[in-house]
């Protein structure tokens, strides 16, 4: 039977039950996660833009076992290409729409090639998608000219720092994760614990 959730703050409580096993059920999370209609009386607190790039907003540490994050995107922001550290990871849209392009790992780091765009998809206000390294690659993107975007992540495990890719090249290089808020309070961004302490 799967449950279904109301507000954001029953989702943060069904989540840490559901992640209190060692297996995660990637459905049972993903049905979750849908199930939660986006309401922004209960994100706002954590929807915190920047002019400059997307921000990423800690919502929940899910007891060690998960990052629960809430990212802000300006009109054409959008993220690098990037693995996401064999972790798994969920993504639900809470407001406006993204773009996700998936690709390929690249064949050889060791000769320059342009990277394999595998397809694009459109996300809309409370869909949910999944994805994880045997999976592929992504870059997520909000792809409007007039309309902010905000989405729900969960990566389990927490990881603090992914691959990102060069589109042209297929060159890889590591980006810390940084947060830009931890539960609704902005972190001075020269301030270290703003790392992912994933
Ligand atoms: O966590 C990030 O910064 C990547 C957003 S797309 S999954
Ligand atoms: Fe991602």
């Amino acid at each position: 039977m799967v449950k279904t959730v109301a507000t954001l703050d029953d989702l943060c409580k069904e989540l840490r039950e559901v992640f209190d096993s060692d297996r995660v059920n990637i459905e049972e999370v993903k049905s979750l996660m849908e199930s939660y209609k986006s309401n922004p009386k209960e994100w706002r607190k954590f929807a915190k833009f920047d002019q400059h790039r997307y921000t990423r907003n800690l919502v929940d540490e899910g007891n060690g076992k998960y990052n629960l994050m809430i990212l802000c995107w300006n009109e054409s922001q959008g993220s690098s290409i990037h693995a996401h550290s064999k972790s798994h990871c969920f993504l639900k849209v809470l407001l406006g729409t993204v773009k996700e392009e998936q690709f390929e790992w690249p064949s050889d780091a060791r000769e320059e090639a342009e990277m394999n765009k595998r397809e694009e998809a459109i996300y809309g206000e409370n869909s949910v998608t999944y994805i994880n390294d045997s999976i592929g690659l992504h870059r997520m993107e909000n792809h409007s000219h007039s309309d902010k975007a905000v989405t729900l992540h969960l990566y389990s495990p927490p990881f603090r720092s992914c691959k990102t890719f060069d589109e042209r090249t297929g060159h890889m290089s590591v980006a810390p994760m940084t947060f830009w808020s931890k539960y609704g309070k902005k972190i001075p961004q020269n301030d270290p614990s703003t790392q992912d302490d994933g």
